[in-house]
């Protein structure tokens, strides 16, 4: 897009992150916010705080979340802010109807000397400080181009496109296919543009990557682990309690 800055190479390695925690967690089947649910005796939001708060990439921090939600969380920010001191106490932001508006204003909160940022699933609690940190340093490369990246990890299942009559119309080249994950990262200006384009023109996506997509901005993917999964379902909860015990946390 004319007039967005691209970030200058060698600017500042550290990053902002946003940590998008405002779902309702239909899928989950909870009754509450599935970031509060216990998960080997903690919040999943304390497991994904842990590997933010340990990256040390990251300068500033910022959770979308819903009103309802405000004092669960802040107890578990307080639980969580002796592990690492920031210059700055994890900032609360209120969230939005869809996890696209969360990200929105999750960039609207964001501090004005913010330039890299990446936005992070709060649902995907087993991301680990390393992957954070190699976001974070992608972030800054890709951004001296313009680009965008994510996480993503190659497809090994063989996927279908599949009609309204459960009928197979296609199957993509496998080879191609990577499954995206969060952390997105961007450049704040260029992604700031992007969110307000979509609300003017209607755009609906579920990731942020698509919103550079449509515009003809540069996403590269970052490899990441498969079992940097997003907790979705209850069957997720048990995935993620066998890696956290595999890891001896
Ligand atoms: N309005 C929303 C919706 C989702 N999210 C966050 O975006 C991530 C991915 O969303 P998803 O897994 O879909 O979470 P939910 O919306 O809670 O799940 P569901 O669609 O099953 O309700 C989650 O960390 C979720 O908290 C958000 O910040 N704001
Ligand atoms: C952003 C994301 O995690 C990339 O895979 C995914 O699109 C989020 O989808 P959800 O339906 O909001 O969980």
């Amino acid at each position: 897009m004319e007039g967005i800055p691209v970030f200058r190479p060698g600017g500042p390695s550290l990053v902002h992150l946003l940590i998008a925690a405002a779902g309702s967690g239909r899928r989950m089947g909870a009754a509450t916010n599935k970031l509060l649910l216990p998960l080997a005796g903690r919040p999943v939001l304390a497991w994904t705080l842990d590997a933010a708060l340990a990256c040390g990439a990251i300068r500033w921090i910022g959770v979308m979340g819903r009103p309802e939600d405000e004092a669960a969380i802040a107890a578990i920010l307080a639980a969580a802010e002796p592990r690492r001191s920031l210059a700055e106490p994890v900032a609360w932001i209120v969230g939005g109807d869809t996890r696209q508006d969360s990200v929105r204003r999750g960039l609207e909160a964001l501090p004005a000397d913010a330039e890299a940022v990446l936005i992070h699933d709060g649902a995907r609690c087993l991301a680990e400080p390393e992957l954070l940190e190699r976001c974070a340093s992608a972030l800054s490369q890709a951004m001296a181009e313009g680009a965008g990246i994510i996480a993503a990890t190659p497809v090994t299942d063989t996927i279908k496109q599949v009609d309204g009559q459960g009928l197979i119309t296609a199957t993509p080249e496998r080879s191609g296919l990577w499954a995206a994950q969060t952390p997105q990262g961007f450049g704040v200006a260029q992604l700031r543009q992007a969110h307000g384009r979509a609300e003017r023109e209607g755009w609906s996506v579920t990731d942020d990557a698509a919103l550079y997509e449509r515009l003809g901005l540069p996403v590269r993917v970052l490899e990441a682990p498969p079992s940097n999964i997003k907790l979705t379902t209850r069957f997720d909860l048990t995935i993620a309690s066998a890696v956290l015990a595999a890891r001896g946390t």
